[in-house]
């Protein structure tokens, strides 16, 4: 358990060093209202217990000063009031400001090169780490470390307050709380782990089922397994389910066990102070405020309860998040290569599982401003090649250097956004001036001032609204809008009709001037821009030429014709 909570330590990290000072003020507000609430109890308890006995004799009735314990309960009540409506405005703006950075964090993490592959192979886990993960961890402070810190805290007043009728008394009291209400919500954070662990599975799993129900229905109907699909969903919402039980199973445990210690202490409480005031060492209003603090001191525990279930589920969050949040930046940082050139790759091995590689023994430099085209057979390990230089993926062995690229993959990814939003994607700074100047590069101004919105029309899920071609247009425009010296292109032409692909590669040709470009491709008038064609089979370079030698234009014919 103490290596599950360790997993806690840069997430309180990130908590702490983010709004330390409203986090403890938050605490301190916190065990405040406790302490008020089991001292207002025992005052009370005391004054009424007191007054009734006072008010059995005369003598007594005039000399007992009702106003300064009157006074401490009002003042008790106020201060109580008060605390718990300071820690409620404190803890949770803390908590979620913290949550909201560690969302952006972890976001900005998922925006860097090698992101998007994870995010394309396991879509419905990401999403989840925002949304769910993120959630949970708000418990870690709100319901776990501060009810535990109050607990605590009440257990140790309680114990301090009970110790001075008795000290054994005390001692007791305070063993039975601190063992019972750490020891309790321990146990079962312990045991809801796995539980918490499928429960999140399963919602994850009925998710991603759902996304494909949806998405893919056509294609599930025409291959008949739309009912498949839907007993799938139900399949995950059964296990979801399951597990939602035993955690509610543990959830009643819990309650029964606190139930239980509180019966027990009021009991033994009860039963101490009525041998103790039989014995003339307290009298009846002492006697009534010892069971009313041991009765107070019971309630924080409750809140723990919530907490205990949340502890499995928060250090499911912690250990997924945590690794994100200790992950070096630099890690998916490119090494930048030596003057002169704009990549260079030495012995690389590369592949998406290392049993598997898909790029064997690769040797490849180009220099600043040179451009190369990759050929070679479907599967070859083309894009693979350009998902290296993108940082998208790590070599197995050997090192690889680059500057900084863009890439512009086989599929045109547009947003359910205005044109504008789907451009500034690629320079949210860009002015409507340099985006209209990017859109004229591409060829697609006059269509998009056609449009009655120009750059304010708003473009369906995956571009819907565009042509094929205009899509395409609309990707090239976003990469003249990504000032980068190396521009890796992945068949940029590929379905266009062979006009507007033309067109496409001219516009291409002109506006990398003076950069590095790469381009993987089948098709000749793609090609045709590079100064450099490389031919990779199965995973190896076999061939290099340079324009000018025999062997690149017998390479270039051998390429699909326009
Ligand atoms: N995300 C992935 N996960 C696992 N294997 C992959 C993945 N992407 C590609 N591969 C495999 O890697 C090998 C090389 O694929 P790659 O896409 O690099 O080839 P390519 O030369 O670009 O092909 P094409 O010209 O058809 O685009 C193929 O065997 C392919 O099945």
């Amino acid at each position: 358990m103490s290596a599950s909570l360790s997993i806690l330590t840069p997430i309180l990290g990130l908590f702490f060093a983010q709004r330390r000072r409203n986090l403890l003020i938050g605490a301190a507000l916190s065990a405040t209202t406790v302490a008020a609430g089991i001292a207002l109890l025992g005052l009370s308890g005391w004054f009424i217990t007191a007054t009734g006995i006072a008010g059995l004799s005369a003598a007594t009735i005039s000399t007992f000063d009702v106003f300064m314990p009157s006074a401490g309960i009002r003042l008790l009540a106020l201060c109580r009031t008060a605390s718990r409506y300071g820690e409620r405005l404190t803890t949770h703006d803390a908590t979620l400001s913290v949550l909201a950075a560690l969302r952006e964090r972890l976001f900005r993490g998922w925006a860097m090169p090698g992101a998007a592959r994870a995010l394309a192979r396991r879509p419905a886990r990401l999403l989840f780490r925002l949304t769910g993960d993120i959630d949970a961890l708000d418990s870690l402070y709100l319901r776990v470390l501060v009810p535990a810190g109050v607990a605590i805290v009440a257990a140790l007043a309680a114990s301090i307050a009970l110790g001075f009728m008795n000290p054994l008394f005390g001692l007791t009291a305070g063993g039975v709380l601190f063992v019972a209400g750490i020891g309790i919500p321990l146990l079962a954070g312990r045991r809801a782990t796995k539980h918490a662990r499928r429960r999140t599975y399963g919602i994850e799993a009925i998710r991603a089922r759902t996304i494909d129900l949806v998405a893919g229905q056509t294609d599930l109907l025409m291959a008949g397994r739309l009912i498949a699909q839907g007993m799938a969903i139900a399949d995950a919402d059964r296990y979801a389910a399951g597990a939602d039980d035993r955690l509610n199973r543990i959830e009643a445990a819990v309650t029964v066990c606190f139930g239980l210690t509180a019966t027990a202490l009021l009991t033994g409480s009860l039963l101490t102070v009525a041998a103790l005031a039989g014995a003339g060492r307290i009298g009846p209003p002492v006697a009534t405020l010892g069971i009313l603090i041991a009765f107070a001191a019971v309630e924080p525990f409750g809140a723990l309860r919530r907490g205990a279930m949340e502890l499995g589920r928060t250090l499911l969050a912690a250990r997924r998040i945590a690794p994100r949040l200790s992950a070096d930046e630099e890690a998916h940082c490119k090494a930048a290569p030596d003057p002169g050139l704009s990549l260079f790759l030495d012995g690389v091995t590369a592949g998406y599982d290392a049993q598997t590689p898909v790029l064997r023994d690769i040797n490849l430099d180009l220099k600043a401003g040179e451009k190369l085209a990759l050929v070679g057979s479907s599967g070859a390990g083309k894009s693979t090649l350009l998902s290296l230089l993108a940082a998208e993926m790590r070599p197995i062995q050997g090192s690889v250097s680059s500057l900084d690229a863009t890439l512009l993959t086989q599929r045109t990814e547009l947003f359910r956004d205005s044109l504008r939003g789907n451009l500034q994607l690629a320079n949210p700074d860009a002015a409507d001036a340099t985006l209209q100047e990017a859109l004229t590069a591409a060829g697609l101004l006059n269509d998009v001032l056609a449009l009655p919105r120009g750059l304010d029309t708003p473009l369906g899920e995956g571009g819907m609204g565009l042509s094929g071609g205009q899509s395409r247009r609309l990707a090239l425009a976003r990469l003249f809008l990504r000032d980068t010296p190396l521009w890796l292109l992945d068949e940029p032409t590929e379905g266009l009709d062979g006009a507007t692909a033309r067109d496409v590669m001219n516009r291409l040709a002109d506006k990398a001037q003076g950069r590095s470009l790469v381009v993987a491709t089948h098709i000749r008038r793609e090609a045709a821009i590079a100064d450099i064609i490389a031919v990779i089979e199965n995973g190896r370079i076999t061939e290099f030429w340079r324009r000018g030698e025999a062997a690149f234009e017998k390479a270039l014919n051998r390429l699909k014709p326009d």
